[in-house]
């Protein structure tokens, strides 16, 4: 791997190289979005080359779409796709139950809406991902514009009636002004420290008008693949409950995109 590399980004790869392993000729693939899920576009377009790997996908943002146009991977929408084999992204928190927190980059909604419409969802993510108990990442919501103001405050006294601790809730800025997601909606952050019942609170929050999405992945992921500094990854299967230790030679990224590594 790159002398330049950081030890989260190489924890990264190793867990997105390995993922890439998984997808295989003919499939349709949901291409997830955020710093890891760019090291697994970059490393499905070196086995394109590598291997003449063909596949389609369906990338999760904008931003992952161009940086798969630019990998010379084949993407259709979802509706063209009608049902993925396999999606594979990254998560902000993982738990041992394989609940997630996602959306730190703000792409939940489209990464919900296609690792549900998959046979299989494989997470990748640097093991400091892993928690005990969700919640120290803010948990993001998508809201849509319209009266986002009530949104928020109906937020926060159901939070209040449920007596989650915490619950600060921040609408989330970009340059002064709300964050505008792909679809054109708000985020706000739910700081929450700890998330009890994560299935609950998912349904809960769903149920708030103006409320689009949450970021709480909840019986969506498969298996988690986590990446270790030194290049080691441990596969985590939800269906066979083992876990396995994968000591494999990485190949040097090359010509990497000075963005892929945030
Ligand atoms: O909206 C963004 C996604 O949910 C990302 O998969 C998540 O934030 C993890 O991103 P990263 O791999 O950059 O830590």
């Amino acid at each position: 791997m790159s002398e330049q590399m950081s030890p989260a980004d190489r924890a990264k790869y190793a867990a997105a190289h390995r993922a890439a392993a998984f997808v295989e000729d003919g499939m349709r693939v949901g291409l997830g979005t955020g710093s890891t899920a760019a090291w697994l576009v970059r490393s499905l377009g070196q086995r394109q080359r590598d291997e003449g790997l063909r596949f389609r996908a369906v990338p999760t943002s904008q931003r992952t779409a161009e940086q798969a146009r630019e990998e010379g991977i084949a993407l259709v929408t979802l509706e063209e796709a009608g049902w993925l084999d396999l999606t594979i992204d990254g998560a902000d928190e993982f738990d041992a139950e394989f609940n997630l927190i996602k959306g730190g980059g703000g792409a939940l909604l489209r990464e919900k809406i296609v690792a549900a419409a998959s046979e299989r969802m494989i997470v990748i993510a640097d093991i400091g991902k892993e928690v005990g108990r969700l919640g120290a990442f803010p948990l993001p919501v998508e809201v849509i514009p319209f009266g986002w103001q009530a949104t928020q405050r109906l937020i926060e006294e159901t939070l209040e009636a449920a007596d989650v601790l915490g619950r600060e809730v921040r609408p989330r800025l970009a340059g002064g002004q709300p964050f505008v997601t792909d679809e054109g909606n708000y985020i706000l952050d739910l700081h929450l420290g700890r998330i009890g019942q994560p299935r609950r609170l998912a349904m809960v929050l769903n149920q708030i008008p103006g409320v689009v999405e949450n970021g709480l992945f909840v019986d969506i992921c498969d298996m988690v693949i986590a990446g270790y500094a030194d290049g080691r990854v441990e596969l985590r299967d939800r269906d066979r409950g083992a876990s396995q230790q994968d000591n494999i030679e990485l190949p040097r990224p090359g010509n990497l995109f000075s963005d892929i590594a945030e």
